[in-house]
């Protein structure tokens, strides 16, 4: 399974992150927004299309840049792409998750994150 995501970053370096809701696997932790990738479709597209979904913002593809990438290894194998987005149009809302905030950098690390997003918020603290 291929998952895209967002750090999107204010003008204070702080990243928005979203808190994934009851129901869903990882309820209740802290990730970073997007979503699965369809057959067919760009991972740029499949990101700028999640993010107006879940968040309702407009992006242009781009002012996405790659950050990292992990894996993991659970029920299904998952491969996640983190961009870095520091320019969207309209204010995050959130409209899939349970709850966003903005999150200093150096705090990304402390948060609970599904096993994917610990190498990932790790690379993005250590290049903000
Ligand atoms: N968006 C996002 N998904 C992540 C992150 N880390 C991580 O393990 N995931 C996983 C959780 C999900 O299994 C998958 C993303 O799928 P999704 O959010 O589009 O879909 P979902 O399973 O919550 O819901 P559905 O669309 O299938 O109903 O990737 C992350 O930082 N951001």
């Amino acid at each position: 399974m291929l998952v895209v995501a967002a750090a999107l970053i204010d003008a204070e370096g702080r990243v928005l992150m979203a808190r994934r809701p009851a129901g869903k696997q990882h309820a209740g932790l802290w990730e970073f927004p997007g979503g699965k990738v369809e057959p067919g479709e760009a991972p740029k597209a499949a990101l700028v299309r999640e993010l107006r979904e879940e968040l309702g913002v407009e992006i242009d593809p781009d002012a996405l840049d790659p950050v990292a990438f992990s894996e993991s290894l659970g029920e299904r194998h998952l491969v996640l792409l983190l961009y870095r987005c520091r320019s969207w149009r309209g204010e995050p809302r959130a409209l899939d998750a349970a709850e966003i905030r903005w999150v200093a950098a150096g705090d990304l690390t402390a948060l609970d994150m599904p096993p994917a997003d610990g190498p990932l918020a790790a690379a993005l603290a250590a290049e903000c």
